[in-house]
């Protein structure tokens, strides 16, 4: 719900709301209301739903952690080594690699590119503070 939202919603099976989804057509009679069950049933399904999402973006972000802190570690090898930060032919093996993983799991693969590239940009920048000296200390986790 928008913050600017002034005026009840309609839920998903068509009743009116209050700005937390509360229906406000109803008595608080569950008899004598048939849309009730109804309302009940969305809402649990919705929780249901939204507790997988929780459940995933957790994940996601545990996945994404655990891939920083091994880019990290690149990062104070390729400084060390004097290896540039970007690695342009890895990139494209990682692309057509997760293009075809996205393909196979029904996931739209140019989102999957967007992703990967979205990340890597960001691992690049890391790589370069490491190698002009500003960047996060070897072992250290920013905890
Ligand atoms: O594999 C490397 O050389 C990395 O620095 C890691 C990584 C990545 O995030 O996967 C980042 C930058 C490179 O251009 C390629 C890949």
């Amino acid at each position: 719900m928008t913050t600017s939202n002034t005026g009840d919603a309609t839920d998903p099976t068509g009743n009116a709301t209050d700005d937390s989804g509360n229906p406000t057509s109803d008595t608080g009679d569950a008899t004598d209301s048939p849309g009730t069950d109804a309302d009940a049933t969305v809402r649990a399904e919705l929780a249901r739903l939204r507790d997988s999402i929780d459940n995933i973006d957790a994940a996601v972000v545990h996945m994404l952690a655990e891939r920083f802190k091994c880019t990290q570690q690149v990062g104070h090898l390729k400084a060390a080594h004097q290896l540039p930060p970007a690695d342009p032919s890895r990139e494209a093996q990682q692309i057509a690699r997760l293009r075809r993983l996205a393909e196979n799991a029904k996931l739209d693969p140019a989102f999957a590119e967007k992703l990967l590239n979205f990340i890597i940009a960001e691992v690049i920048r890391h790589h370069e503070s490491i190698a002009d000296g500003t960047g996060q200390a070897a072992g250290a986790t920013g905890e």
